[in-house]
């Protein structure tokens, strides 16, 4: 196994890519209409149209012909800047409020740049609560008009705390549709980079109070492992332990079918326990599928100087592979949302018409026109031809026999055609798209075209119910969206000729099947490349699709063997933990039971835990005594679940550096992943709650609290809580390291040093300087370490610095106001109270500027230099504060002692 030197260390790609992983979304980045690098002419505009697009989509008859005009001219114009409030934070209406009072209401009345007049702030219509806005600013307008300026700032500032997210508007729209409940278990198929991920999440948190755990889950997976760290960074802003990453391809992802036969199951319901019993099943399935992208033009322009019509058709059964999917791991009863920001029939209404069909009655398309009233949409098409290099297709018939694998009958709106089993070769047992490489010459040659071969196909299907948004329908970018709602169990049943069954992959065939040993779906696998490079081009497949099926394979063990896999337990190797003598043991479920069954294979099993390359196990915390330990020093109290709740991510728990805290759906999960043998890749699960503390004296506990655990802690802790006034607040956060006697309240000092040493926590009274705590609502804290003498944050430089702008922001609002009330006093003879002008000048009551006092429900704002808290690839960045704390990870500022 990897040392330091192979895998113990992370190597400066992965922190680079790390870092680049989440861009700052509210850096400006240069317009689509100010072109593209060219390195001996700087920068050229992008030539924004396609004859093949065009006549592509005029054929089509995606517009009638009289808006043709507006959608292509909308089409060439830039995309307006969106964004939403987090819904579930406890301040959402707070900052909707404040936003719309102190910035968007002065840009109504029609201001002006340079004799351009400011288009105003709106909020979108359709979106509940008007928590999502539109605006639409050049760089140039910015720097002339300090408004816009501060909202720009603002908005900055909120995204990175987590309170809003910029997001496409018609990006916002698939989730709404998925009637997400607090209590659902929610997939998400293809997730990365994550911001319908971050959506679903806040619905899973919506209507729950502070300090309340929630039911649901969501589960967000993506092939692609690079953009599974995107995700994991996106999400960690949510501060959830409802969430697991998953890096699987989608179509391919493990059903946690239990190979015991042991069943077990808390669910009453007998639908619902028959189909626990077989497997992971979901409430609400997202499928937004990886597609050409034409319907994002506005936002990526070269894909006109790219667009050919072959990238959406080599995607077209990817995508009716992973909605099939889909349809199997959803539970009857759960809603199915199929999208793609392509506009081509092929990629949407072809395949929602392929999911009727092979479905065979278990799901039905719903009619949403009833949902979000006032979102404009239009009806899916009913009727489309296909388009095959230089040809156009009506239907299946006809087909060049040549190009059938690149053109298939579930491409036209009846379906009809001939059985893929038809044309499966012999040596493999599937079929062998020929390549589409010559499509790269019909964006030259549309003037070629050859006549239509016939009238287009109308389909019976009722497709009128998809929904298409168009561009200039609502100066949006172009999108799909098909409902499903899952009316029966789904058998899947055999559409390969039984003489080709043995030759298809067994990985493809169980991964495939979707309730039960009953069949295939179509498992022709795309041959990627027929495809050219979409903007979502999947990821070449790993060894996970053979891994995913294989059992006690010498082959895979030997593999895992020689893996270097970069562990927590390796990151540890070498570092002084105080409190050693403290053993951690760790033991899973899976590794009780073989260790129970003396099966002389089960040894074996334990020592590959972590069977999938690259990925450390999720082990859960078992070790009474840490756990104890945990408990005491935080006084955790008993509505704060810990038992089956806390997960490390190493084999060698006695060096694990992180726990992780999962909610009691994530942790059930987990527990069918081992039944099932671990067939689920799992990038991360839950949150960081907990991070090993080196430390110079020995302290009663090793764990300090993570800044992303603390928001969910804090509520359910008796220990170790300090509250202290915002002067001496501020001085710690400016500080970092602050002697006991430098505070200025003498009281909060004296507290202070009663404290045990080790990790604490420093909070701002939420309500008044004598409002309990931990009562529920969550104020503004800080995880910092308390050393004899001194007391050191632990988030760093620049989590604290944001920190502390915010809070002397408010600080600085508040003397404003109070200098007003002075003023206003002295004018008026003393007669006017404080709150009154407070009010007037956007105070809240409490005397806080209300961005300020919602930092913990997001947490201490994450700095993009964070790592990744998965196991696998995690360190942390920056430099912790801490009073004399040794940290064993990072750069510590190490205080002396001075009594
Ligand atoms: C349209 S993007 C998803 C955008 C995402 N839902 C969001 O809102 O941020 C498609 C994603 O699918 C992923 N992908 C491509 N092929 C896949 C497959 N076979 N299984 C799962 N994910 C896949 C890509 O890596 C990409 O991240």
């Amino acid at each position: 196994m990897g040392g330091r030197g192979r895998g113990g260390k992370r190597n400066r790609t992965q922190r680079r890519d790390f870092k680049d992983g989440r861009p700052n979304e509210w850096k400006r980045s240069r317009p689509a209409s100010e072109g593209h690098a060219n390195s001996e002419s700087g920068w050229n505009p992008f030539v924004m149209e396609s004859p093949a697009y065009e006549a592509f989509y005029k054929k089509q008859k995606i517009v009638p012909e009289e808006e043709w005009d507006a959608f292509i001219a909308t089409l060439r114009k830039p995309l307006a800047t969106t964004f939403r409030i987090n819904g579930s934070g406890q301040f959402a209406h707070e900052i909707r409020d404040q936003m719309q009072r102190d910035f968007f209401d002065q840009l109504k009345s029609g201001a002006e740049v340079d004799g351009e007049v400011i288009e105003p702030v709106r909020a979108l219509p359709w979106y509940p609560d008007h928590l999502a806005w539109h605006l639409n600013y050049s760089r140039m307008q910015i720097r002339k008009m300090p408004i816009l300026e501060r909202i720009h700032e603002f908005l900055k500032l909120e995204n990175e705390i987590g309170s809003i997210t910029r997001q496409e508007a018609v990006s916002m729209i698939p989730p709404l549709f998925l009637d997400v409940q607090p209590h659902h278990k929610v997939l998400d198929m293809c997730a990365a980079p994550g911001s319908k991920t971050f959506q679903l999440l806040e619905m899973i948190h919506r209507d729950v109070k502070p300090g309340e755990l929630s039911d649901g889950m969501v589960v967000a997976n993506d092939s692609d492992t690079q953009r599974c760290h995107l995700l994991i960074h996106q999400t960690k802003r949510m501060c959830s332990p409802n969430i697991m990453v998953t890096n699987h391809d989608a179509q391919l992802f493990p059903g946690l079918k239990d190979r015991s036969g042991r069943l077990e199951t808390t669910s009453t319901d007998a639908e619902m326990w028959e189909e626990e019993s077989n497997g992971l099943y979901f409430d609400r399935i997202l499928c937004d599928v990886p597609c050409s992208g034409d319907g994002t033009l506005r936002k990526a322009p070269d894909i006109w100087r790219k667009w050919n019509c072959g990238v959406a058709n080599g995607l077209h059964r990817l995508q009716i592979q992973i909605a099939m999917r889909g349809v199997a791991l959803l539970r009857t009863g759960g809603r199915l949302v199929y999208s793609t920001c392509s506009l081509n029939p092929v990629e949407d209404e072809a395949v929602v018409g392929e999911i009727l069909r092979e479905s065979r009655g278990s799901v039905e398309l719903l009619d949403v026109s009833s949902e979000l009233p006032e979102l404009k949409r239009r009806p899916g098409l009913t009727s489309w031809l296909i388009r095959d290099r230089k040809r156009w297709l009506c239907s299946a018939s006809q087909i060049d026999r040549k190009r059938a694998g690149a053109v298939v009958p579930s491409m036209f709106p009846s379906g009809n055609g001939w059985d893929l089993s038809d044309i499966l070769e012999p040596s493999t047992g599937v079929s062998s798209p020929p390549t589409d490489t010559e499509d790269d010459a019909e964006k030259k040659d549309v003037e070629e075209v050859e006549e239509d071969e016939g009238p287009p196909e109308v389909a019976t299907l009722p497709l009128e119910r998809c929904m298409r948004l168009l561009p200039h329908d609502q100066d949006t970018g172009g999108f799909f969206i098909a409902v499903f709602r899952k009316v029966a169990p789904f058998k899947a049943i055999p559409k390969i000729k039984e003489s080709h069954k043995s030759r298809i992959l067994r990985t493809e065939k169980e991964a495939l099947t979707a309730e039960g040993e009953t069949g295939l779906l179509v498992p022709a696998p795309i041959d990627a490349d027929s495809i050219v490079a979409p903007p979502f081009l999947p990821a070449p497949p790993e060894r996970d699709l053979l891994d995913i099926q294989v059992e006690d394979s010498t082959e895979v063990e030997n593999e895992i063997e020689a893996e270097e896999p970069v562990s927590d337990n390796e990151e540890a190797e070498g570092s002084k933990v105080a409190g050693e003598e403290l053993s951690m043991s760790v033991v899973s479920e899976g590794q009780e039971k073989l260790a129970a069954s003396k099966d002389p294979n089960a040894i074996g099993r334990i020592q590959r835990q972590g069977r999938w390359k690259g990925v450390d196990p999720v082990l859960f915390l078992k070790d009474e005594k840490i756990i104890k330990s945990l408990v005491e020093f935080y006084g955790i109290k008993e509505t704060f679940p810990v038992h089956q709740h806390l997960v490390v991510r190493s084999e060698d728990v006695s060096r694990c550096k992180r726990i992780y805290y999962v909610s009691a759906s994530v942790a059930h999960t987990i527990q069918q992943n081992f039944r099932a043998g671990e067939q689920m890749k799992i990038t991360s699960a839950g949150l960081k709650i907990f991070e090993r503390q080196q430390t110079k004296e020995a302290s009663t506990c090793i764990f300090r609290i993570s800044s992303e655990g603390l928001p969910v802690l804090l509520p359910h802790m008796t220990k170790q809580i300090i509250v202290a006034n915002r002067k001496d607040f501020r001085l710690i956060l400016a500080e970092k390291v602050v002697q006991f006697s430098a505070f200025n309240d003498s009281t909060f000092a004296a507290a202070l040093r009663e404290l045990s040493h080790g990790c604490c926590v420093i909070t701002l009274p939420t309500e008044g300087p004598d409002a309990p705590i931990n009562s529920g609502a969550v104020g503004t804290a800080v995880a910092c370490w308390k050393g004899r003498s001194n007391v050191g944050i632990l988030i760093t430089k620049a989590e604290a610095n944001q920190m502390h702008q915010r809070i002397s922001f408010a600080d600085d609002d508040v003397s404003r106001s109070e200098e007003a009330v002075v003023a206003v006093e002295a004018s008026q003879g003393g007669n006017m109270t404080s709150v009154d002008a407070g009010s007037e000048l956007n105070v809240s009551k409490n005397g806080q500027k209300d961005n300020s006092i919602n930092e913990p429900q997001n947490g201490t704002a994450p700095s993009k230099a964070d790592q990744l808290d998965d196991g696998a690839h995690n360190q942390t960045e920056g430099t912790l504060m801490g009073g004399d704390v040794v940290g064993d990870t990072t750069e510590i500022v190490e205080i002396s002692s001075a009594n």
